[in-house]
């Protein structure tokens, strides 16, 4: 418990990915200084974007703490190809389905970088991971094990029981709060379940098990013997993470420990913090709607039946559940502008130039509001994805919370089973209503900064029954 405290309080001491960016960015054109720019307006035709000032460029129209609020500001007026400098790095933003197609889909291997930023270089162990690596064979070859040993659907499978532990024993704690008539903090009880459950599958313990884990000591772990004890006392194919992980050290040339420390805090920080933030909008969305919340565990329940919990096999039968948590997705993406890319090749983008090194941000929550691409954008409304099998599918970058092309997130299926699992079990075995003097209104659905956009709030507390 001492060590999840820990590790609560470093994800929380994480700066906020958009003020990172912007001071990174700053520092960036402050190390760059005296290198020539590169490409000036006169040679390219760049995209359209507001008026920049000596030295800084655009920096200056980022004083808010949600970089993809300013932008989709910027954005309504500059149009859905907006192009910026912050410092000296050129930036283009895209705030379009139609544009979000052609950076992702059409231009994807012109586009699949990462930006290498200090910022991304502190948690990935010096970029050293698969989410913050650039493009290159290293990353080719971290990805396609990621896929294939850690987020294939035969893997996922076997950590069936731990995720079905981990959520009966949530719900028995939930059980004694109510019984106590007591108060729930939603929050911490979901990071504390996603922290487990992610933890148990990657290292094969998880936080409340007496504290004998030590994620810091094991990440930082460079013994060979350690590395042998664990081979010698796993079954080759069978296993945690951790231990794919170190048999592919042993047969891949040139993997050191930072490419596993990198792969291994990709995992538990985008295992945690994207699930949890989308329960959480979720249940906050749907009790401000008795009526919806209603529906979906009227539709829940009716499905499952009488027999305690919901199963990950009854979750296909879920259809309004299901985009219950689509809504949720659009209107609260955890990565709202993806992981910003890099461009490695210049290429012409709707008779613009993107010139190579450019930092491309797709804003995928600016899409989830576009009027042009739904209706009422601004209002909670799954109801809309139960007759358009096109708009539900992402198939047409209206929905992108996952991303797309090749630095699509690779754990989407495992994504979705995690937040579905968990959310179908907490509207099947519990009521939930506001604390009393609480109406719907007050439900702040402000975000949060940091590294996924969580809810901004500190009266989490709701009551169950
Ligand atoms: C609701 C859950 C999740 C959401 C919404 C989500 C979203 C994303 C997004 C937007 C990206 C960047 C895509 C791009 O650049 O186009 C990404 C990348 C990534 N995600 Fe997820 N993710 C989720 C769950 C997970 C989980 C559970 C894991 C692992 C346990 C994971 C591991 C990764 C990794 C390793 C990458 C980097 C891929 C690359 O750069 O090649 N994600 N995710």
């Amino acid at each position: 418990m001492q060590l999840f405290t820990a590790l609560l309080s470093s994800l929380s001491s994480l700066p906020s990915l958009p003020s990172l960016l912007v001071v990174l960015t700053l520092l960036s054109s402050l190390l760059l200084a005296g290198r020539k720019a590169r490409g000036g307006s006169a040679t390219w035709k760049l995209p359209p974007g507001p008026t920049k000032l000596p030295v800084i460029g655009h920096l200056h129209l980022f004083w808010s703490s949600s970089l993809h609020l300013s932008l989709w500001e910027l954005s309504k007026k500059h149009g859905p190809l907006m192009h910026l400098k912050l410092g000296r790095v050129p930036v283009v933003v895209v705030s379009s389905p139609e544009m979000a197609k052609e950076v992702l889909k059409t231009h994807d291997l012109e586009c699949c970088s990462r930006p290498s930023l200090l910022s991304y270089s502190k948690i990935s162990y010096g970029l050293s991971d698969v989410a913050f690596s650039p493009f290159g064979e290293r990353w080719r070859q971290l990805r396609k094990f990621c896929t294939a040993e850690l987020f294939s659907t035969k893997k996922i499978d076997s950590f069936r029981d731990i995720r079905k532990e981990e959520m009966e024993r949530v719900t028995k704690l939930i059980c004694s709060h109510a019984r106590a008539s007591s108060m729930v903090n939603l929050s911490e009880l979901l990071l504390s379940l996603y922290c487990n459950m992610t933890c148990r599958a990657a290292f094969g313990s998880g936080f409340d098990d007496g504290g004998d884990i030590q994620l810091h000591d094991m990440l930082k772990e460079t013994q060979e013997d350690y590395h042998q004890d664990r081979l010698r006392q796993q079954g080759k194919e069978d296993g945690d993470a951790l231990d794919a992980l170190l048999r592919m050290q042993k047969d891949e040339e040139g993997l050191t420990e930072d490419h596993i420390k990198g792969v291994l805090m990709n995992i538990f920080i985008a295992g945690t913090g994207t699930s949890s933030a989308t329960v959480e909008w979720a249940m906050a969305e749907l009790i401000r709607q008795p009526e919806l919340m209603k529906r979906v565990q009227d539709e829940v329940r009716g499905r499952v039946g009488s027999k305690g919990e919901v199963e990950e096999s009854d979750l296909h039968q879920l259809h309004f559940f299901k985009c219950v948590i689509k809504e949720t997705m659009r209107l609260h993406p955890p990565a709202p502008l993806l992981i910003p890319r890099e461009t490695m090749h210049h290429f012409k983008l709707n008779g613009y130039d993107i010139l190579p090194k450019t930092c491309m941000y797709v804003n995928a929550w600016a899409i989830g509001r576009d009027p042009n691409s739904w209706g009422r954008p601004h209002v909670f409304d799954p109801e809309r994805f139960m007759h358009d099998s096109k708009e539900a599918d992402g198939q047409d970058f209206k929905l992108i919370p996952f991303g797309e092309g090749r630095r699509i997130c690779p754990a989407k299926n495992l994504g979705m089973l995690m937040v579905e699992l968990v959310l179908a079990n907490l509207l099947y075995s519990f009521d939930w209503h506001l604390p009393p003097g609480m109406v719907k209104e007050d439900v702040s659905m402000e975000e949060a900064p940091g590294i996924t956009v969580n809810r901004s709030c500190y009266e989490t507390d709701v009551i169950v029954d």
